[in-house]
């Protein structure tokens, strides 16, 4: 299973042909032979010298594509410029923009947008900041904040580089929830710098999605800010990923027939992911839950430099179970993967207690590969989006602060999130329910809208909305 996987087999094929060298048509011929199917021709540019195409061709896999490439590097007076799959194509010159609502045609609409009109709106902001909610952007527009440290399990690789996966934040926030959403991508580390960034960045959103960070800086970050603003802050792979384990496991449990008090869970990659999930779940009713990271489980006799190792090994492991994670899975009646591809192997699966459920959510490479896990367990679900059971925080995120954006909540608590576990849980009914649908699809339309409600219910009921029930179209 390789990173760029299974999104499709559409190739496209840039190459500079000199004039008066192979015709078009032999080049055309060659790729027919390999079995390539051509699906369009585009001429790019053409001058005295030669040509430059594009040829767009179904292919079988990558290999095929390979074949191709070298095949055309033989003929005479042909050079490939560079090849593209349909997932590099998505994204050239990025996935959103920036549109207007209004449409400026002539100067009395320039003056009503722009100055001198808007000066009397900046006004009355000064005098009464809470217009900001109803005469600007900020009600409905989420910041995703990243510094570039942990994107998805690719690790530490910049802001630049965390672009595209922010990018496709905001953009499932947009088609998901209508949640107008923006990546801002920080060239920082420092904690220190990076909240006061993010506080000062703040007056122009209604909401502070967390995304990418680290831990355990991402902790820190996340509480300062939470306590400093006085919008939603919420790190989307501690709680967005928290909650959608939380809805998967809910129902997982009603086919296997077990209760959250009686099973044995391991967790695997105790970072960002792996607390908030195991602290959800420990909410929820789980008492032994055993977090294991590089250097084996977790457990309260051992000294950690990080203190929120040290204070999730005194709330976890009850038994003070130690060893790797092939010792320690033994009989285990869940295993949560929140850490590295391909760590979990077949023999630690068959080591599992009766009817096993394995959800390998390390993205973009699961823990194990689903095809080597199906034979030996009762329910298996993945983060990717190319299989069954996807569990992903893409599940609440964009539920989970359409809620808290039309109640105007002043933070997502743990009410919230238990209120969107549950929420995204019953979008599959018990008739529904089987082992290889055990969450819903981010496209089944109910899961952003009983999320919302949910949300927006908990909200006022633990009183942190701050819109009167009939403004937030409630109840
Ligand atoms: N399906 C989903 O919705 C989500 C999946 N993830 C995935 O979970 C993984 C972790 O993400 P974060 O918690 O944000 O990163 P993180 O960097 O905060 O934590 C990863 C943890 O895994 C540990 N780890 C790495 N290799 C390991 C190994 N071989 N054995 C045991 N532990 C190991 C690290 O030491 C670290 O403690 C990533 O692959 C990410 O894509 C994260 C958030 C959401
Ligand atoms: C899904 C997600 O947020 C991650 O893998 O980091
Ligand atoms: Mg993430």
């Amino acid at each position: 299973m390789s990173v760029s996987s299974g999104a499709s087999t559409y190739m496209l094929f840039r190459i500079q042909k000199e004039k008066g060298r192979t015709p078009l048509s032999d080049i055309a011929a060659i790729i027919e032979k390999t079995g390539g199917d051509i699906v369009g021709i585009d001429v790019i540019s053409s001058d005295h010298t030669g040509t430059i195409h594009d040829i767009a061709v179904n292919v079988f896999d990558q290999a095929h594509s390979q074949l191709i490439s070298e095949s055309l590097q033989k003929l005479d007076g042909v050079k490939i410029i560079h090849v593209s799959d349909r997932t590099f194509l998505a994204h050239l010159g990025g996935k959103i923009e920036i549109a207007s609502k209004i449409s400026v045609k002539n100067r009395d609409d320039l003056s009503r947008v722009y100055t001198p009109g808007v000066a009397g709106i900046c006004t009355a902001i000064a005098e009464q900041p809470s217009k900001a909610y109803s005469l600007t952007i900020k009600r409905n527009t989420i910041a995703v904040v990243t510094d570039g440290t942990a994107v998805l399990g690719l690790g530490d690789i910049g802001p630049l580089a965390a672009m595209p996966v922010m990018e496709g934040k905001a953009m499932l926030f947009k088609q998901f929830a209508d949640v107008d959403a923006f990546p801002i991508c920080l060239d920082m580390k420092d904690p220190d710098e990076m909240v006061r960034t993010i506080k000062a960045l703040a007056p122009a959103f209604g909401g502070i999605n967390l995304e990418d960070i680290s831990a355990p800086r991402c902790f820190e970050i996340e509480e300062r800010l939470k306590r400093e603003l006085d919008i939603p802050v919420f790190h989307d792979d501690q709680h967005g990923t928290a909650v959608a384990l939380l809805a998967g496991l809910l129902n997982a449990l009603k086919i296997t027939g077990k209760q959250m008090s009686e099973i044995k869970v391991v967790v695997n990659g105790i970072g960002a992911a792996g607390i908030a999930c195991s602290k959800m779940l420990l909410s929820a009713g789980v008492k032994n839950l055993i977090g294991v990271d590089r250097n084996g489980a977790l457990h309260r006799n051992a000294h950690y430099d990080n203190p929120y190792w040290t204070e999730f090994a005194q709330i976890t492991n009850p038994n003070v179970e130690t060893g790797n994670l092939s010792e320690v899975i033994k009989n285990a009646d869940v295993f949560i993967g929140v850490s590295a591809p391909n760590i979990l192997k077949v023999d630690d699966v068959r080591s599992m207690a009766k009817d096993p459920i394995v959800f390998a959510m390390a993205n973009p490479i699961p823990e194990i590969d689903p095809e080597l896990a199906k034979p030996y367990v009762k329910v298996l679900a993945t983060g990717r989006s190319d299989g069954h059971n996807q569990i992903n925080n893409v599940l609440c995120f964009p539920g989970i602060f359409r809620g808290a954006l039309d109640c105007r909540a002043s933070e997502i608590n743990e009410a919230m999130k238990l209120a969107a576990a549950q929420a995204i849980a019953s979008v599959v009914t018990d008739d529904e329910l089987s082992e290889t649908y055990i969450i819903p699809s981010v496209f089944n339309q109910e899961v952003v809208k009983k999320v919302r409600d949910a949300v927006i219910e908990a909200a006022y009921r633990t009183g942190v909305a701050q819109k009167s029930m009939r403004d937030a179209s409630y109840g």
